[in-house]
Protein backbone atom coordinates (compact mmCIF):
# COMPACT_ATOMS: atom_id res chain seq x y z
CA UNK A 1 0.00 0.00 0.00
CA UNK A 2 0.91 3.37 -0.78
CA UNK A 3 2.26 5.64 2.05
CA UNK A 4 1.86 9.13 0.67
CA UNK A 5 -1.14 9.42 -2.01
CA UNK A 6 -1.95 12.15 -3.87
CA UNK A 7 -5.00 12.35 -6.90
CA UNK A 8 -6.11 14.52 -9.36
CA UNK A 9 -3.78 17.57 -7.35
CA UNK A 10 -4.38 21.33 -8.70
CA UNK A 11 -2.58 24.49 -8.18
CA UNK A 12 -3.32 27.53 -9.57
CA UNK A 13 -1.84 30.30 -9.61
CA UNK A 14 -3.47 33.26 -11.42
CA UNK A 15 -3.57 31.84 -14.93
CA UNK A 16 -1.10 29.43 -14.22
CA UNK A 17 -1.46 25.67 -14.10
CA UNK A 18 1.34 24.62 -11.63
CA UNK A 19 0.12 21.74 -10.80
CA UNK A 20 -2.27 19.69 -12.90
CA UNK A 21 -3.95 17.00 -11.92
CA UNK A 22 -1.06 14.90 -10.41
CA UNK A 23 -1.03 11.74 -9.40
CA UNK A 24 1.34 10.34 -7.38
CA UNK A 25 2.55 8.01 -4.94
CA UNK A 26 4.94 7.02 -2.37
CA UNK A 27 5.82 3.46 -0.97
CA UNK A 28 6.81 2.88 2.53
CA UNK A 29 10.57 2.59 3.02
CA UNK A 30 11.32 3.76 -0.64
CA UNK A 31 12.92 7.46 -2.29
CA UNK A 32 10.88 8.63 -5.28
CA UNK A 33 12.66 11.35 -7.07
CA UNK A 34 10.50 13.73 -8.89
CA UNK A 35 12.46 15.55 -11.81
CA UNK A 36 11.65 17.73 -14.68
CA UNK A 37 12.68 20.96 -16.02
CA UNK A 38 12.72 24.33 -14.42
CA UNK A 39 9.00 25.82 -13.60
CA UNK A 40 7.60 22.18 -13.99
CA UNK A 41 6.23 22.49 -10.39
CA UNK A 42 8.46 20.16 -8.46
CA UNK A 43 8.48 22.51 -5.89
CA UNK A 44 4.62 23.36 -6.11
CA UNK A 45 4.07 19.73 -5.32
CA UNK A 46 6.28 19.39 -2.51
CA UNK A 47 4.93 22.33 -1.19
CA UNK A 48 1.49 21.57 -1.71
CA UNK A 49 2.07 17.94 0.58
CA UNK A 50 4.23 20.16 3.01
CA UNK A 51 1.16 22.47 3.76
CA UNK A 52 2.46 25.46 3.06
CA UNK A 53 0.04 25.57 -0.31
CA UNK A 54 -3.44 24.69 -0.13
CA UNK A 55 -4.43 22.91 -3.27
CA UNK A 56 -7.33 24.13 -5.33
CA UNK A 57 -8.34 20.39 -6.09
CA UNK A 58 -7.59 17.01 -5.32
CA UNK A 59 -6.81 14.57 -2.50
CA UNK A 60 -3.53 13.86 -0.24
CA UNK A 61 -3.21 11.10 2.13
CA UNK A 62 -0.09 10.24 4.58
CA UNK A 63 -0.82 6.75 6.03
CA UNK A 64 -4.45 6.81 5.01
CA UNK A 65 -5.08 10.14 6.73
CA UNK A 66 -6.10 13.10 4.80
CA UNK A 67 -3.78 16.16 4.96
CA UNK A 68 -5.61 18.74 2.71
CA UNK A 69 -6.62 21.38 5.53
CA UNK A 70 -4.38 20.46 7.89
CA UNK A 71 -1.83 22.78 9.23
CA UNK A 72 2.12 22.17 8.69
CA UNK A 73 2.49 21.11 11.86
CA UNK A 74 -0.52 18.46 12.08
CA UNK A 75 1.51 17.21 9.02
CA UNK A 76 4.40 16.37 10.87
CA UNK A 77 2.19 14.95 14.33
CA UNK A 78 0.98 12.76 11.16
CA UNK A 79 4.40 11.58 9.71
CA UNK A 80 5.54 14.44 7.32
CA UNK A 81 9.37 16.05 7.47
CA UNK A 82 10.97 18.62 5.28
CA UNK A 83 14.39 19.88 4.74
CA UNK A 84 14.17 23.84 4.75
CA UNK A 85 17.28 24.09 2.95
CA UNK A 86 19.27 25.70 6.23
CA UNK A 87 16.63 27.72 7.27
CA UNK A 88 15.50 26.05 10.05
CA UNK A 89 19.20 25.86 12.12
CA UNK A 90 20.02 28.50 14.80
CA UNK A 91 22.77 29.41 13.36
CA UNK A 92 23.97 31.29 16.64
CA UNK A 93 23.60 28.02 18.71
CA UNK A 94 26.29 24.98 18.46
CA UNK A 95 25.20 21.74 16.27
CA UNK A 96 24.60 20.31 20.04
CA UNK A 97 22.31 22.57 21.27
CA UNK A 98 20.21 22.90 17.73
CA UNK A 99 19.73 18.71 18.26
CA UNK A 100 18.81 19.37 21.92
CA UNK A 101 16.50 21.92 20.47
CA UNK A 102 15.21 19.94 17.67
CA UNK A 103 14.93 16.56 20.15
CA UNK A 104 12.89 18.09 22.42
CA UNK A 105 10.46 19.92 20.02
CA UNK A 106 9.32 16.51 19.10
CA UNK A 107 9.82 14.53 22.90
CA UNK A 108 8.65 16.97 24.95
CA UNK A 109 5.49 15.97 25.16
CA UNK A 110 6.03 12.15 25.93
CA UNK A 111 7.66 13.35 29.42
CA UNK A 112 4.92 13.88 31.69
CA UNK A 113 6.21 10.98 33.83
CA UNK A 114 9.35 10.98 34.01
CA UNK A 115 11.66 13.21 36.37
CA UNK A 116 13.87 16.02 35.28
CA UNK A 117 16.95 13.95 35.21
CA UNK A 118 15.45 11.11 33.00
CA UNK A 119 14.05 13.52 30.43
CA UNK A 120 17.49 15.46 29.88
CA UNK A 121 19.05 12.22 29.47
CA UNK A 122 16.71 10.75 27.20
CA UNK A 123 16.86 14.05 25.12
CA UNK A 124 20.60 13.83 25.21
CA UNK A 125 20.50 9.96 23.56
CA UNK A 126 18.50 10.98 20.99
CA UNK A 127 20.39 14.08 19.56
CA UNK A 128 23.05 11.83 19.87
CA UNK A 129 21.38 9.41 17.72
CA UNK A 130 20.63 12.14 15.47
CA UNK A 131 24.58 13.35 15.06
CA UNK A 132 25.27 9.47 14.39
CA UNK A 133 22.92 8.58 11.83
CA UNK A 134 24.19 12.02 9.58
CA UNK A 135 27.33 12.19 10.39
CA UNK A 136 27.71 15.44 12.90
CA UNK A 137 29.47 13.36 15.36
CA UNK A 138 33.02 15.45 14.37
CA UNK A 139 31.51 18.71 15.12
CA UNK A 140 28.88 19.10 18.16
CA UNK A 141 30.44 22.17 19.68
CA UNK A 142 30.98 24.60 16.63
CA UNK A 143 28.67 27.12 16.06
CA UNK A 144 26.11 26.00 13.51
CA UNK A 145 26.34 29.09 11.55
CA UNK A 146 29.91 28.39 11.11
CA UNK A 147 29.96 25.15 9.35
CA UNK A 148 30.61 24.74 5.80
CA UNK A 149 27.85 24.78 3.67
CA UNK A 150 27.68 20.66 2.91
CA UNK A 151 27.76 20.08 6.67
CA UNK A 152 24.95 22.76 7.58
CA UNK A 153 22.77 20.56 5.12
CA UNK A 154 23.63 17.63 7.16
CA UNK A 155 22.18 19.23 10.54
CA UNK A 156 19.04 20.49 8.60
CA UNK A 157 18.24 16.84 7.76
CA UNK A 158 19.19 15.86 11.42
CA UNK A 159 16.59 18.35 12.35
CA UNK A 160 14.17 16.92 9.89
CA UNK A 161 14.36 13.53 11.24
CA UNK A 162 13.84 14.89 15.19
CA UNK A 163 10.09 14.42 14.64
CA UNK A 164 10.80 10.84 13.38
CA UNK A 165 8.49 11.18 10.04
CA UNK A 166 7.31 8.74 8.07
CA UNK A 167 8.17 10.45 4.80
CA UNK A 168 11.03 12.94 4.26
CA UNK A 169 10.39 15.33 1.72
CA UNK A 170 14.22 16.81 0.44
CA UNK A 171 14.25 19.61 -1.90
CA UNK A 172 17.25 19.76 -4.06
CA UNK A 173 19.97 18.35 -0.86
CA UNK A 174 22.88 18.53 -3.21
CA UNK A 175 22.35 22.30 -4.21
CA UNK A 176 25.41 24.99 -3.63
CA UNK A 177 27.44 21.60 -2.88
CA UNK A 178 30.90 20.92 -4.58
CA UNK A 179 31.44 17.00 -5.64
CA UNK A 180 32.83 15.67 -1.89
CA UNK A 181 29.38 16.64 0.03
CA UNK A 182 27.68 15.60 -2.80
CA UNK A 183 28.63 12.23 -2.75
CA UNK A 184 28.62 12.37 1.34
CA UNK A 185 24.84 13.60 0.43
CA UNK A 186 24.52 11.00 -1.53
CA UNK A 187 25.89 8.30 1.41
CA UNK A 188 23.44 9.23 3.88
CA UNK A 189 20.39 9.61 2.11
CA UNK A 190 20.64 6.21 0.70
CA UNK A 191 20.97 5.62 4.80
CA UNK A 192 17.97 7.25 5.64
CA UNK A 193 16.07 4.73 3.38
CA UNK A 194 16.11 2.53 6.63
CA UNK A 195 14.32 5.20 8.79
CA UNK A 196 11.89 6.81 6.23
CA UNK A 197 10.44 6.85 2.84
CA UNK A 198 11.78 9.90 0.83
CA UNK A 199 10.46 12.20 -1.52
CA UNK A 200 13.37 13.48 -3.65
CA UNK A 201 13.61 17.04 -5.56
CA UNK A 202 16.90 16.73 -7.12
CA UNK A 203 18.54 18.29 -10.47
CA UNK A 204 21.73 16.00 -10.24
CA UNK A 205 20.24 13.48 -12.49
CA UNK A 206 23.69 11.17 -11.02
CA UNK A 207 22.63 11.47 -7.84
CA UNK A 208 18.93 10.37 -9.03
CA UNK A 209 19.97 7.44 -10.74
CA UNK A 210 21.98 5.94 -7.75
CA UNK A 211 19.20 6.91 -5.20
CA UNK A 212 15.75 6.31 -6.84
CA UNK A 213 13.74 3.01 -6.43
CA UNK A 214 11.12 5.47 -8.65
CA UNK A 215 11.43 8.71 -10.47
CA UNK A 216 8.39 10.83 -11.73
CA UNK A 217 8.75 13.25 -14.74
CA UNK A 218 6.84 16.42 -13.86
CA UNK A 219 6.44 18.62 -17.10
CA UNK A 220 4.79 21.80 -17.80
CA UNK A 221 3.04 20.52 -13.84
CA UNK A 222 1.76 17.06 -15.24
CA UNK A 223 3.26 13.67 -14.65
CA UNK A 224 4.72 12.88 -17.80
CA UNK A 225 5.75 9.58 -16.81
CA UNK A 226 6.79 7.83 -13.39
CA UNK A 227 9.07 4.46 -13.49
CA UNK A 228 12.35 3.15 -12.12
CA UNK A 229 15.87 4.51 -13.35
CA UNK A 230 15.73 2.38 -16.44
CA UNK A 231 11.99 3.18 -17.93
CA UNK A 232 13.61 6.64 -17.71
CA UNK A 233 16.46 6.81 -19.05
CA UNK A 234 14.50 4.81 -21.86
CA UNK A 235 11.70 7.44 -22.40
CA UNK A 236 11.53 9.11 -25.48
CA UNK A 237 9.14 12.48 -24.14
CA UNK A 238 12.20 12.58 -21.00
CA UNK A 239 15.01 12.41 -23.60
CA UNK A 240 13.11 14.91 -25.29
CA UNK A 241 12.90 17.35 -22.43
CA UNK A 242 15.91 16.79 -21.14
CA UNK A 243 17.89 17.35 -24.69
CA UNK A 244 15.92 19.81 -25.82
CA UNK A 245 13.97 18.66 -28.75
CA UNK A 246 11.07 19.57 -26.78
CA UNK A 247 8.04 19.32 -29.32
CA UNK A 248 7.94 16.03 -28.91
CA UNK A 249 7.25 16.33 -24.64
N1 LIG B 1 4.00 31.60 -5.20
C1 LIG B 1 3.88 31.63 -6.53
N2 LIG B 1 3.15 32.57 -7.16
C2 LIG B 1 3.00 32.57 -8.49
N3 LIG B 1 3.57 31.68 -9.32
C3 LIG B 1 4.32 30.72 -8.76
C4 LIG B 1 4.51 30.64 -7.34
N4 LIG B 1 5.31 29.56 -7.08
C5 LIG B 1 5.59 29.01 -8.27
N5 LIG B 1 5.00 29.69 -9.28
C6 LIG B 1 5.05 29.35 -10.70
O1 LIG B 1 4.62 28.00 -10.82
C7 LIG B 1 5.38 27.32 -11.81
C8 LIG B 1 6.05 26.12 -11.18
O2 LIG B 1 7.08 26.60 -10.31
P1 LIG B 1 7.92 25.64 -9.36
O3 LIG B 1 8.82 26.50 -8.56
O4 LIG B 1 7.03 24.71 -8.64
O5 LIG B 1 8.77 24.81 -10.44
P2 LIG B 1 10.04 23.89 -10.21
O6 LIG B 1 9.84 22.68 -11.06
O7 LIG B 1 10.25 23.66 -8.75
O8 LIG B 1 11.19 24.80 -10.81
P3 LIG B 1 12.76 24.86 -10.40
O9 LIG B 1 13.36 23.56 -10.81
O10 LIG B 1 13.26 26.01 -11.22
O11 LIG B 1 12.84 25.13 -8.92
C9 LIG B 1 6.38 28.34 -12.38
O12 LIG B 1 5.84 28.88 -13.56
C10 LIG B 1 6.46 29.39 -11.27
O13 LIG B 1 6.78 30.66 -11.80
Amino acid sequence: MSLLNVQGLVKRFGGLLATDHVDLDVKAGEIHALIGPNGAGKSTLVNLVSGLFAPDEGTITLDGVELVGKSMNQRVRYGLSRCFQVTSIFPDQTVWANLMLAAQAHEGSSFRFFGQRNHEAVLQQRALGLAEKTGLGDCLSHLAGTLPHGVQRKLDVALALASRPKLLLLDEPMAGMGPEDSLQMIELIRRLRQECAILLIEHDMDAVFQLADRISVLVYGRVLTSGDATHIQGHPQVQAVYLGTGEQA
